[in-house]
């Protein structure tokens, strides 16, 4: 073999192949109880990724432990190769239930929340901050909602005013508990539109959800949890029944859909509730 004819291995780019985040042997518990266990997965750099499981699977629990708001039991994680991540590379939205929506602040308040990790707590927004925010309203449609209160807001429109906070946060990580709930088809249209923008800036998402058929279309890989990872994957290899059966148990029917996808619906809402796989 000639010198010429050897091809060059390729080098590694250490910006792209260091993950987003590196969770290794996950474990968290809430006194007795286990609510993570033993979870190891890799999201990359740009990566959405939508975590399905079913009620009290640890979905909400892993989102809080990668933003570092639940203490965790064994295990590590790594963000952007890193122990350690500054609180405003991460942007964390919690479900809609556990937010204050009386508290008198305005819709541009709250977006201008997302530049206090970058401004520091005791010094005042400039110019080039107040425009970050303006900037991420309009891109979430809600630039004329600025000086309303965010009590006064739809749902989905408060979603999305938490989502302009992320925008400005200029976050690579966003972390999202359930953003869907109790929105209308329009309001979760938005929130996946923002979600396309955020893939353009090369943003990490990770999204707690409970419809699988979303998880599917929207995003590039679906975790399935059950206090263990059972799965990690694009949607095609991660909703196979062994999968589905160890997430779910026996409370789903399979279905096989025409492009060949097993999705899933919940026997609660099958108008045949002894109807098999
Ligand atoms: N603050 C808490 N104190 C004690 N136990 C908790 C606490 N939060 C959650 N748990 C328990 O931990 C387990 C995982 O809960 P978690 O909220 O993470 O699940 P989830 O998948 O987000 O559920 P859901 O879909 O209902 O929101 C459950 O058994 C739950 O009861």
């Amino acid at each position: 073999m000639t010198a010429s004819s050897v091809i060059a291995p390729t080098v590694a780019d250490p910006v792209t192949t260091v993950p987003a985040l590196d969770i290794r042997h996950l474990t968290v518990h809430y006194r007795q109880n286990e609510a993570l266990h033993d979870v190891s997965v890799t999201i990359n750099v740009g990566e959405q990724v939508a975590i399905v499981g079913p009620n009290g699977a640890g979905k909400s629990t892993l989102l809080k432990a990668i933003a570092g708001l639940q203490p965790i039991t064994s295990g590590e994680i790594r963000y952007f190769g890193q122990e350690r991540v500054a609180p405003n590379e991460i942007a964390y939205v919690p479900q809609r239930l556990q937010i204050d929506w009386r508290f008198p602040v305005s819709v541009s308040d709250v977006v201008l929340m997302g530049r206090v990790g970058r401004i520091g707590l005791f010094r005042r927004p400039s110019q080039h901050d107040r425009q970050l925010a303006q900037r991420a309203l309009e891109r979430v449609g809600l630039a004329a909602f600025a000086n309303r209160q965010i009590g006064q807001l739809s749902g989905g429109q408060q979603q999305r005013v938490f989502l302009a906070r992320a925008l400005a946060q200029e976050a690579r990580l966003l972390l999202m508990d359930e953003p869907l709930v109790g929105l209308d088809i329009p309001s979760q249209d938005e929130i996946f539109r923002t979600l396309a923008t955020l893939r353009q800036e090369g943003v990490t998402v990770l999204t707690a959800l409970h419809d699988l058929q979303q998880a599917a279309r929207y995003f590039d890989r679906v975790m399935l949890l059950n206090r263990s990872l059972i799965a990690c994957a694009p949607a095609r290899a991660a909703f196979t029944a062994a999968h589905l059966v160890a997430t779910y148990g026996g409370h789903l029917h399979l279905l096989q859909s025409g492009d060949g996808l097993l999705t899933v619906a919940d026997s609660c809402c099958n108008p045949d509730p002894d109807g098999g796989l």
